[in-house]
């Protein structure tokens, strides 16, 4: 199929008003789209199903599901699109915004301080006007620009329109094998220079690895972290360790799921504190911020060689299923001729808020670039 007649495709979906997501994982070419064929609002509660999930934040409210059965895939291998690229334009914060995230995030400081929580994500919402708000257009640039990311774009009529470029995993299994990451702690990315991390970044991120393995060693029969890594996304560096399991034959997808979502990479520490705390004290609904998004319980075939000698058929395929879910992050609700970005980071008894404020400045960026 041609890049010009799968974008066509889902283009033409949009005019109709149904449902699709097209996405491409980090690091390939390969760019997916599923067109939902009725706009009916399927859910999941069990993730049993197969199809694309869209997760919130709070999974007490329902996720969506695209049903495989009810959608038409397709896809193209492409290295980079043809889009023309938009003058950056500066963004000035609003005052405002800024007292009222510095007031929030001293919030959180003073709760560590005084209470049990240990780690809180504080978050806001950036508004802004679009001049083009063709969500393919926006999704194209979106492509180009974010090679290391999970970029998409989703649309339900009955829900509303995301985009994103998310550098992080939430996890994915292949058959028995279980890949997650931590990452956290944040810096501007500065061409030329290495980067010092502090404690308090190296303490934020410690914590998301620290839970992950707790949270993950019940479903696991082995597990292996890795280093702590310094890791590019667009104009921020993170911190990043890889966690790769092998879980157990009953283990559920779904009881991962529940262990894991909201990881204190996007929620805090601990879980139902740090939950609690941005439920009552954040300015906004974070929906789908936060949540996550992604395929779900996909066949895959692979090839698998014995490498014996003798052996005539020396090579069979294997059906593996594979789920992926990325958390929703560096993301845009596009409402009307508006965008809403999506912007927060990890709050600890270390933190400036100040430079906390500076940190989510910096993250919206990603989405400012292509709009
Ligand atoms: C919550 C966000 O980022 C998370 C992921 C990486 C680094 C983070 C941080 O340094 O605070 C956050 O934990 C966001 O981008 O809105």
């Amino acid at each position: 199929m041609s890049s010009s007649s799968f974008f066509e495709a889902i283009e033409q979906q949009y005019a109709l008003n149904l449902p699709f997501v097209v996405y491409s994982r980090p690091i390939n070419s390969v760019i997916k789209c599923w067109l939902q064929q009725d706009d009916e609002l399927y859910k999941t509660e069990t993730f049993t199903e197969s199809g694309f999930v869209f997760a919130p934040f709070n999974l007490e409210e329902k996720s969506i599901l695209f049903p495989k059965e009810f959608c038409s895939y397709s896809e193209i291998n492409i290295d980079a699109l043809d889009i023309e690229i938009i003058e950056s334009t500066q963004n000035i914060p609003n005052e405002n915004d800024k007292l009222q995230h510095i007031e929030l995030v001293s919030k959180g400081i003073d709760n560590i301080k005084t209470k049990d929580l240990k780690k809180v994500v504080l978050s806001r919402c950036v508004t802004k006007s679009l001049q083009n708000s063709n969500p393919i257009t926006i999704f194209k640039r979106l492509f180009n620009a974010y090679k290391n990311a999970m970029v998409y774009c989703w649309f339900h009529p009955k829900v509303g329109l995301w985009i994103g470029a998310t550098p992080e995993l939430l996890f994915k299994v292949e058959g028995k094998r279980l890949t997650t990451i931590s990452l956290a702690g944040t810096q501007a990315f500065k061409e030329n220079e290495t980067v010092n991390w502090t404690t308090k970044e190296v303490e934020e991120q410690q914590i998301v690895t620290d839970y992950i393995t707790k949270e993950i060693t019940p479903f696991t029969k082995m597990i292996n972290v890795s280093d702590v890594d310094t890791v590019r996304a667009g104009n921020l560096l993170h911190l990043k360790t890889r966690i790769i399991s092998v879980i157990k034959d009953k283990a559920k997808l779904k009881s991962i799921i529940d262990a894991l979502h909201p990881t204190p990479a996007v929620c805090g520490f601990p879980k139902v504190d740090a939950k609690d705390f941005i439920l009552q004290h954040e300015n906004y609904n974070r929906e789908f911020y936060t949540g996550f998004l992604g395929e779900l319980n996909l066949k895959q075939n692979t090839t698998r060689n014995t490498n014996r000698r003798n052996v005539e058929n020396n090579a069979y395929a294997v059906v593996k299923t594979q789920s992926n879910f990325y958390v929703n992050l560096r993301c845009m609700q596009l409402k009307a001729s508006s965008a809403h970005i999506y912007v927060g980071g990890g709050i600890t008894k270390d933190s400036n808020p100040e430079k906390e404020w500076e940190e989510t400045v910096n993250k919206a960026e990603t989405m400012l670039k292509v709009i």
